[in-house]
């Protein structure tokens, strides 16, 4: 392909363009309108009760009260259209990712864009593994080829030739390099007219998804049946049916369940925003509960451990060998020559291979006043690199009129094969490469040969007389960060396992550096002899694969599965695809990364780096910690509902609960409140201790135990508080304000009780996040507003407390929490001396 661009649509035009015409999308809007949210709205259950509650008010003939349940019912309505505002926005960005980029060019320069911002008329540059974006013809076309079998069924892949060739949207780039110009675009193109969406991205279901349906259904159902209790028993021991419906409605209310669900969304949604900020974004977000199980992590060795800047350090030629440091500054000695001249010949002209772009370097540094620089050649033909040859070839026509000369570069053993060379040669060249290759350095053989411009060029490399000329090492540094990462996954008891096509001894000296074991290597030769069950038992040994071709990852991940391991593998190329989606966690690499990759990877590195994903397993299992704190959190708060819309009726009591108190509670405070854990960052120890087995529940016995067990100790010490202030001469008014003063400081303290479980009890208080103490304020003022403002206290039907009352009640709710702690501490100590 030439490299000359058409200099495409200015920047001008095309954003009017796109202004006039709209952008590249398919499919109509998706977002709902508020009729259907409100349709949604209606079917909640706490809306249906709050609604309920009001009607019984109303025929109670209280009118005041129906009025203020009306209020919450907006307040209902506001946050669930808020929620799915916010659902909806993640999933258009997580669309947006999906959709395919394009690399168009605007004002002659080339630029990625997004696939949905290409117009008419753009010139785009097609590469292999691209999505094509849009209708259009072929302008150019480099051994250009296409699946279209999302168009046709047919999965052949069809090549295209400039001018008369069409590439359609929706399409795969599966082999080679072209440009094109842009008929049409969105709905106008061939897959719009047959009405079919490449991005229907759904919620998929998700084991946590799963696991917290089940729990809000079983609560729910047990709260169905605790109401017609407690409704039943309040006719029989007080008479009044309208009164015992709403007992039955309060508590109806109170254990609702209702958080559970927005608590999974919230999390999840917030966390991938977190990722994003490490630079890693998630397209599928069953990946983050995923990440923090991972106990597999098997990546790319260049570019991801590796900075891909490729440098030549070493040339060896006729056993000689030459160490780049050395000459610095001075000239290359002439034995040299020919190898970096055959090297460039075997190189692009216009590389963007860092091998290529050193060696380009390199030469223009050395060989500029020789005759070794040939840039008035024409290049003729080109023999591609493939996994069955890891060798590439270039043809060259010169001004002799005779011959033409191929130049090609490879793998050493590729080029001792393509050489011919005897077994002696072949035992020295093989023991220079690997002295490079202890090193770390990745050697390339190069090697040359004429063939007459009478006679036809040859189908495959291995048809030309290829003379060997010498070997040449590059080093790609390690990325400085990545050793620490390593270690880091390593005490997280998580395997780090490096796969790369390079030379096993080169893998096995960069593995070293990384502080991977590389003492047992497998290569891509011992893999295809070894069957599925062979290789499952053997990898859980192997940490270093070398001289793999991307269809062998297949195998290497079915195998990590069968082992029950849950596994974590980056790809970039075509060719990966099916490997990163059979892996548990695909990451595909935004930088080098096609859009084949991307479509089957669940994560996406910005920058392709291995410690950003290190970093979003430490999120992940964050993400998981936090979630689980909130949900005991949760649980626990609502046991104090329960308690205390029962007790008082079985001692003969004014109740405490009204409607309006659980719609305070459950709509506002506890939410807030289950949001704090959030944004706790998660103690140290996260990435000290061995991932979460697959299996483990997000609450399991234990952790349901310990919730209940801190609500039934809350419920308690706010029923004695309310007895004793009765006892002790107090207008019901006043002690149900107390109560509730109880209650609500006890659930706000039990914040930071939970999230200290790991710490002891001084950490308590300290270091809350900024959220924590934003919460913890407002539900202090909210508090302070509906006990102490006689008119808003009215409505909850509470006679403002004395101040002194008001202080006996705030320490008493925290003194509570302080005595769970201490009962956790102690318990815990009692189980370590038993
Ligand atoms: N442009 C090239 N010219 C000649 N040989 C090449 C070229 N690119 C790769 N090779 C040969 O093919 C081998 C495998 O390359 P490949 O690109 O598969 O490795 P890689 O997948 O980039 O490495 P890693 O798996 O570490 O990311 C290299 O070690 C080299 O010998
Ligand atoms: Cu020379």
């Amino acid at each position: 392909m030439t490299t000359t661009f058409p200099s495409g649509l200015s920047h001008e035009a095309a954003s009017a363009r796109l202004a006039a015409e709209g952008a590249n999308e398919l499919g109509t809007d998706q977002r709902r309108t508020l009729p259907t949210i409100a349709g949604e709205v209606a079917r909640e259950p706490m809306f249906l009760l709050l609604l309920g509650a009001g009607a019984i008010y109303l025929a109670m003939g209280d009118a005041h009260e129906a009025l203020i349940l009306l209020g919450f019912v907006v307040i209902i309505m506001a946050v669930t259209i808020l929620q799915e505002r916010r659902t909806e926005k993640a999933l258009e960005a997580l669309r947006d990712l999906s959709s395919p980029r394009a690399l168009v060019i605007r004002d002659g320069v080339p630029k990625r864009i997004a696939g949905c911002e290409v117009v008419r008329d753009d010139i785009l540059i097609l590469v292999e593994g691209d999505r094509v974006p849009a209708d259009g013809i072929v302008l150019q076309a480099h051994e250009l080829a296409a699946d279209e079998s999302m168009l046709t069924g047919e999965s052949v892949a069809v090549e295209k030739f400039p001018e008369r060739g069409e590439v359609f949207a929706g399409t795969l780039i599966v082999r080679g390099q072209g440009l094109m110009r842009v008929t049409a675009i969105g709905s106008r193109t061939e897959l719009g007219s047959i009405g079919k969406s490449l991005q229907d991205i759904v919620a998929e279901s998700s084991p946590l998804r799963d696991e917290i349906a089940l729990l809000t259904r079983h609560l729910a159902l047990i709260g169905i049946g605790l109401c017609l209790a407690l409704a039943a028993l309040f006719w029989i021991l007080r008479g009044g049916w309208l009164d015992a419906l709403l007992a039955g409605i309060t508590l109806a209310m109170g254990i609702l369940p209702q958080e559970f669900p927005v608590i999974m969304i919230v999390f999840l949604a917030l966390g991938a925003r977190r990722i994003a900020n490490q630079r890693v974004l998630t397209r599928r977000l069953n990946a983050i509960e995923t990440l923090g199980e991972t106990t597999v992590l098997c990546v790319d060795k260049t570019g991801t451990l590796t900075q891909n800047r490729m440098a030549v350090t070493s040339l060896s030629v006729g056993g000689q060998f030459l160490e780049t440091a050395d000459i610095s500054g001075c000239e290359l000695p002439e034995t040299y020559h020919e190898l970096l001249e055959y090297a460039v010949l075997a190189s692009e002209i216009d590389p963007h291979d860092p091998m290529e772009l050193a060696f380009h370097g390199f030469a223009r540094e050395y060989l500029a006043n020789t005759e070794h620089l040939h840039p008035d050649w024409s290049l003729a033909r080109e023999y591609e690199i493939s996994s069955e040859l890891l060798a590439m070839s270039h043809l060259w026509r010169n001004d002799s009129g005779k011959q033409d000369i191929v130049a090609t570069k490879g793998a050493p053993e590729a080029i001792a094969d393509l050489c011919h060379l005897p077994e002696d040669a072949r035992l020295r060249m093989s023991r220079d490469a690997e002295s490079m290759a202890d090193r770390g350095l990745r050697v390339l053989g190069v090697a040359k040969a004429k063939h007459s411009i009478h006679e036809t060029w040859p189908d495959i490399q291995h048809e030309f007389e290829f003379e060997f000329v010498g070997l040449a090492g590059l080093a790609d540094p390690l990325r400085p960060e990545v050793s620490g990462a390593v270690a880091e996954c390593h005490r997280a008891g998580i395997r780090v396992v490096m796969i790369t096509g390079d030379h096993p001894r080169t893998a096995r000296a960069i593995a070293a550096s990384a502080g991977i074991d590389g003492s047992t290597l497998l290569t891509g030769d011992e893999l295809a002899n070894m069957d599925a069950g062979a290789l499952a038992q053997r990898i859980s040994s192997v940490n270093v694969f070398a001289r793999v071709t991307p269809q062998q990852k297949l195998a290497i991940v079915e195998a990590l599965k069968a082992n029950g391991d849950i596994v974590a593998m980056t790809g970039d190329g075509v060719n990966d695809a099916p490997a990163l989606k059979a892996a548990h966690i695909g990451i595909a690499m935004g930088k080098r990364g096609t859009d084949v990759a991307r479509e089957a990877a669940s994560l996406v590195l910005l920058e392709d780096d291995f410690t950003a994903i290190v970093a979003a397993i430490r999120l992940g299992r964050r993400i998981f910690a936090n979630l689980r704190q909130a949900v005991v959190y949760t649980l626990a708060v609502h046991v104090p509902i329960i308690g205390l819309s029962i007790i008082p009726l079985f001692f003969g009591l004014p109740l405490v609960l009204a409607p309006i108190h659980i719609a305070f509670l459950e709509l506002i405070i506890d939410p807030a409140c289950s949001i704090v854990f959030e944004a706790e960052a998660g103690s140290r120890s996260l990435m000290q201790q061995p991932p979460r087995p697959h299996t483990e529940h997000l609450i399991a016995t234990p952790h349901l135990l310990g919730g209940l067990a801190q609500g039934v100790m809350a419920t308690l010490s706010i029923a004695i508080f309310y007895m004793l202030s009765l006892r002790a001469g107090i207008v019901a008014e006043e002690a149900r304000a107390l109560a509730f003063i109880v209650l609500v400081t006890a659930n706000a303290a039990l914040i930071l009780s939970v999230r200290s479980t790991h710490r002891n009890w001084q950490q308590m208080f300290t270091a809350p996040s900024t959220v924590a103490l934003w919460v913890l304020a407002g539900t202090l003022s909210g508090l302070a507003l509906i006990t102490g403002v006689p008119s808003i206290a009215q409505a909850f039907a509470f006679q403002p407390p004395t101040l002194q009352h008001w202080l006996a009640a705030f320490a008493s709710g925290i003194g509570t929490v302080l005595l769970l702690d201490a009962g956790k501490i102690g318990l815990r100590a009692l189980g370590r001396s038993g």
